[in-house]
């Protein structure tokens, strides 16, 4: 139930349902887990209505793009990459560090597009990956205790009472963060530093490194196919610009909420804080506030599933988030843990493929394998992480279904936050730059062999 009204331009601008516009509000009468407690939430509402204000930041169009390469990979005709930080901060939004960021990103792109026979969707969990659940809602250092870190959207990590203070006014920093952010990734994916030339020189560069010498055959191989394309006249300046979508966790609903446009074209609300939108493990209680707001907005959308997920959950955020039954619309990442996936996944895959809904299967295979190491640091190991993505993959193909994507926790950046990797980095080596947040990332070292694995995978090695 939309109007269309003509404007002197001829243009047709459609006006939304009141009752859908209302809708975008529903949220507020329902628990809504996850959310710090502002001092004032006035302040909050008063920051709210500077960011409604503000243009959006992706357009409802390319979202709709989005939504088509994802059902794509959910038939298994594309491949999603999703990767970036655990959080993303204000301090690290330098130049370097987005384009070390997007480099790793192409970098592994280009080994998967390789392996897979199939177009990668670049997607980083980039320009808006600010806000975090946590398990305690607090923190405690030398018996004094303060409220946990949440992200730099709601509080600084600083362990002093100021600095742990949620304040609204990151709110309106994150969306200049985010804008400034997704700017510069606009320009490095449309403006030639993507180049699939180049990218292929970078990929040179990593294999210099006898380290890696395990990969040689695949890297020849990749090689030997870009030698082939030249010489049959490939035209590789079609290849100087790539797609790039940007995606965060919609936890924040006061940031989520005033950020959601009406598409000028359709009358439909998108959020448009980010070209995708996922639900946290955390936060996808089937009547809870997180999977009302986004079962209300156009973008494609996601749910991360971990080990406990039941079926019955599944199927019900299935007629939630798309009960049309869109491709594309809905995507489950499932975190399960390498120990747990071959028992976990295939009952969930199994009712929901014979439900007959589209989904895209995308398997973040960090979050369940997450442990302390001895000296104390959160971490993860290489070879679990690994090891899941080989669970996921045995599990789609004993079923005949298909294994639609990864989502990483990585940086461009040589930290060493995960145990493993041909470069070795044990417990003692951890401390040497380990500067995460929240959770331990892929460096860039990290990353791009898990690419090369999971090529190996692919090939069902
Ligand atoms: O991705 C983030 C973490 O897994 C999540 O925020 C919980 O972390 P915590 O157990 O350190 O609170
Ligand atoms: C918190 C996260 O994941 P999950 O909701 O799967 O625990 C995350 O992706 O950083
Ligand atoms: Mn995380």
């Amino acid at each position: 139930m939309t109007s269309q009204q003509g404007r002197s331009t001829g243009e047709v601008e459609v006006t939304p349902d009141p009752q859908v516009l209302a809708g975008l509000d529903h949220w507020r009468t329902l628990t809504v887990a996850q959310q710090p407690t502002w001092p004032d939430p006035d302040h909050v509402r008063r920051v709210g209505e500077r960011l409604a204000a503000l243009p959006p930041l992706v357009f409802a169009g390319e979202a709709d793009v989005l939504k088509s390469r994802l059902a794509a990979a959910g038939r298994g005709e594309a491949f999603l990459l999703q990767g970036g930080d655990c959080a993303e901060t204000f301090a690290e939004a330098t130049a370097d560090n987005i384009r070390n960021k997007i480099k790793t990103i192409l970098q592994m792109a280009v080994v998967l597009t390789y392996g897979a026979s199939l177009p990668v969707i670049k997607m980083g969990r980039m320009a808006g990956q600010y806000a975090k659940p946590r398990s305690a809602d607090s923190e405690t250092r030398d018996g004094v205790t303060l409220p946990a870190f949440r992200g730099d959207i709601v509080n600084a990590h600083e362990f002093t009472p100021e600095a742990r203070v949620p304040n609204p006014e990151r709110l309106q920093q994150a969306y200049h963060t985010s804008a400034a952010t997704l700017n510069l990734l606009r320009a490095f994916t449309t403006g030639g530093f993507a180049d699939l030339r180049r990218v292929h020189e970078w990929n040179r560069g990593f294999m210099a490194n006898p380290a890696y010498s395990r990969y040689e055959e695949t890297a020849a191989e990749i090689d030997r196919a870009i030698r082939f394309m030249a010489a049959c006249g490939a035209d590789f300046d079609a290849l100087r610009t790539v797609e790039f979508f940007s995606s965060h966790e919609a936890l924040l609903l006061d940031y989520e909420r005033p950020l959601t446009r009406i598409d000028s074209r359709t009358g439909l609300p998108y959020d448009c804080s980010a070209h995708f939108l996922w639900i946290g493990e955390r936060t996808r209680q089937v009547d809870g506030a997180h999977v009302d707001f986004l079962s209300r907005v156009r973008n494609p959308v996601g749910v991360k599933l971990g080990p406990t997920t039941s079926a019955d959950d599944a199927l019900t955020l299935i007629d939630k988030l798309n009960p049309a039954g869109e491709p594309g619309r809905l995507t489950f990442i499932t975190r399960m843990g390498a120990g747990t996936v071959r028992d976990a996944l295939p009952a969930l895959v199994e009712k929901v493929t014979a439900a007959g809904s589209p989904v895209t299967w995308v398997c973040d295979p960090m979050h369940g394998n997450t442990i302390t190491s001895a000296s104390g640091y959160k971490t993860r190991r290489l070879t679990d992480v690994l090891d899941e993505v080989r669970g996921f993959f045995e599990v789609h193909r004993a079923l005949g279904t298909v294994p639609g994507g990864l989502h990483v926790e990585l940086t461009g950046d040589d930290v060493t936050e995960v145990l493993g990797g041909s470069e070795e980095i044990d417990d003692a080596g951890l401390a040497l730059r380990y500067e995460t947040l929240v959770d331990p990332r892929l460096n860039h070292q990290q990353s791009l062999e898990m690419a090369f694995q999971v090529v190996q995978l692919m090939r069902g090695a």
